[in-house]
């Protein structure tokens, strides 16, 4: 499989090629040549497999360049029970006979839905680069849960060093825990005074300066790596399976949503054959997600215009991946996928201009891509979460509330609507307890981390700061390993 960009440069390499490209070189994102589909009796037999057999039938088709054996041992080493806390991995709940389900994808080693692709990262990384003979320095972005995600995958890693930008003072008490308690060689927090949307577009502008790509081996850990979204396309299937519907019988999805990652792995696994009726796209207050569905306006909020709110890790005002949406929106519109119209877009959205698809052609492949939208404020999270305690003795977290807020009026008869639990309540107990007056369970392994010494940087939103910084790390530990 040959892999190109959203802003049309071709022949990126292969999966492991851009599995440590991370950004394109012309700042788009990869994405393969064509995307391989399955039909309705491909589809059937995919129907009882385990997690990891169904995650190397999904992704097998996209990497060509890991012989079958390796690759079904990487998945095999990384969806286990003992790491995802449940032999399903990924279970399916009923909420009662709502015809609301819960896929739980929180249940791994950072307790969000991070895990379920960044396990599978942190395997095929070491892999690729001892093959190689390399190594790879990950410059993330974080709003509260790819950040530990990724550093819990990368803990000694002795290939991988990862440098993470979060907004400074914007997560929860508890994912700061987790990320800045960490106290690994090879683990460097970084809290960026500015919001998440400041965090990437950092990122992509270090690695827009390809002498430094280069000289200082910088990969990428979000959503931005085709890798993420390809593994979490896997869990679709899982959860479409586990409703057990006669062949053919279509499920909706609901995704809480950010930076547009989620839910677009849900539409590659429609758009692979998987019956997925209609794709739910859950905002909250930072709703320009919503208001692109509901209106054909994409229109990016400038940082000063995110709003801090309770489910922090959707304070997105920029959606990374709704570039390779929008990408192969104009291959259903204009018959060709075309990167120089995306190009033409994403340099409208650089500089924060609107870009309006409403009466266009593309407007008509948006509706046909059956996404719908809606948002949710703290008192309908706080309400939801109340709720799904009292009806089904469920405790859900802020984010998971808000996809299940925006889910309940597009509920259709007849058709289960899948939520997808993003993170676990434990995460953001204050808002749990403001909701239902106690605090969630909290794992054992996780008691008392709030009191632990942090370690992180604080940084101006600088990219010249951010690059000496890196810089002066590397450098520092290649010292290190020379003795
Ligand atoms: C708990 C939680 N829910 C939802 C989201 C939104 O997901 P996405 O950014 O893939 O749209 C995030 C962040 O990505 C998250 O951490
Ligand atoms: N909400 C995310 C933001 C980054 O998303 P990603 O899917 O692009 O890694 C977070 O928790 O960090």
């Amino acid at each position: 499989m040959k892999y190109v960009s959203t802003r049309g440069a071709q022949n990126l390499g292969g999966f492991c090629d851009v599995l440590l490209l991370g950004l394109a070189p012309d700042g788009g994102l990869a994405m393969p040549g064509r995307i391989p589909t399955f039909g309705p009796e491909q589809i059937e037999a995919l129907r009882g497999l385990s997690y990891p057999e169904l995650a190397y039938a999904v992704m097998r088709p996209f990497i060509d360049d890991i012989p079958e054996t390796d690759l079904k041992r990487l998945l095999n080493d990384t969806y286990r029970a003992e790491v995802f806390g449940h032999p399903d991995i990924a279970p399916l709940t009923a909420l009662g006979d709502s015809g609301l389900y819960l896929l739980e994808l929180s249940n791994g080693p950072s307790l969000a839905f991070k895990d379920m692709a960044m396990q599978f990262l942190g395997q095929v990384f070491e892999y690729v680069l001892e093959r190689r003979g390399e190594h790879l320095n990950i410059l993330g972005a974080t709003s509260g849960d790819t950040g530990s995600a990724a550093e819990y995958a990368m803990l000694g890693k002795a290939r991988v060093n990862v440098f993470m930008l979060s907004p400074h003072g914007r997560m929860s008490a508890f994912q700061q825990a987790q990320m800045f308690s960490l106290r690994e060689p090879n683990i460097f927090n970084i809290a960026v005074e500015g919001v998440f949307d400041d965090c990437q577009d950092l990122v992509k502008a270090v690695n827009a300066d390809a002498g430094f790509k280069e000289r200082y081996e910088i990969g990428a850990v979000n959503s931005i790596n085709w890798a993420r979204v390809l593994a979490q396309a896997v869990y679709y299937f899982k959860g479409y399976f586990a409703l057990g519907l006669p062949a053919g019988a279509e499920a909706d999805f609901c995704v809480p949503s950010g930076n547009f990652g989620n839910v677009f792995a849900g539409y590659l696994a429609r758009s692979m054959g998987l019956p997925i009726g209609q794709l739910v796209v859950a905002s909250n207050e930072n709703d320009v997600l919503h208001e692109f569905f509901t209106t054909g306006t994409y229109h990016v909020r400038p940082a000063a215009r995110v709003a801090v709110t309770s489910s922090p890790s959707m304070d997105i005002g920029k959606a990374s991946n709704f570039e390779r949406y929008l990408y192969l929106i104009t291959g259903a519109s204009l018959g060709t996928v075309s990167g120089a119209q995306t190009l033409a877009w994403w340099q409208d959205v650089g500089e924060g201009r609107p870009v309006n698809l409403a009466g266009t052609p593309h407007w008509d492949a948006v509706r046909a891509s059956r996404f719908v939208a809606g948002r949710s404020t703290h008192a309908d999270r706080l309400n939801t979460i109340r709720e799904v305690d009292a009806e089904f003795g469920r405790l859900i977290d802020p984010h998971t509330a808000d996809g299940v807020f925006v889910a309940r009026p597009h509920r259709r008869s007849g058709v289960p609507m899948v939520c997808l639990e993003t993170a676990l309540p434990i995460k953001f107990e204050d808002t749990v307890r403001e909701a239902v007056g106690r605090s969630p369970e909290r794992p054992t392994k996780f008691g008392g981390i709030e009191a632990l010494e942090r370690q992180f940087t604080v940084m101006d939103n600088d990219v010249e700061a951010l690059k000496a910084f890196v810089a002066g790390r590397l450098d520092d530990r290649r010292r290190d390993a020379q003795g």
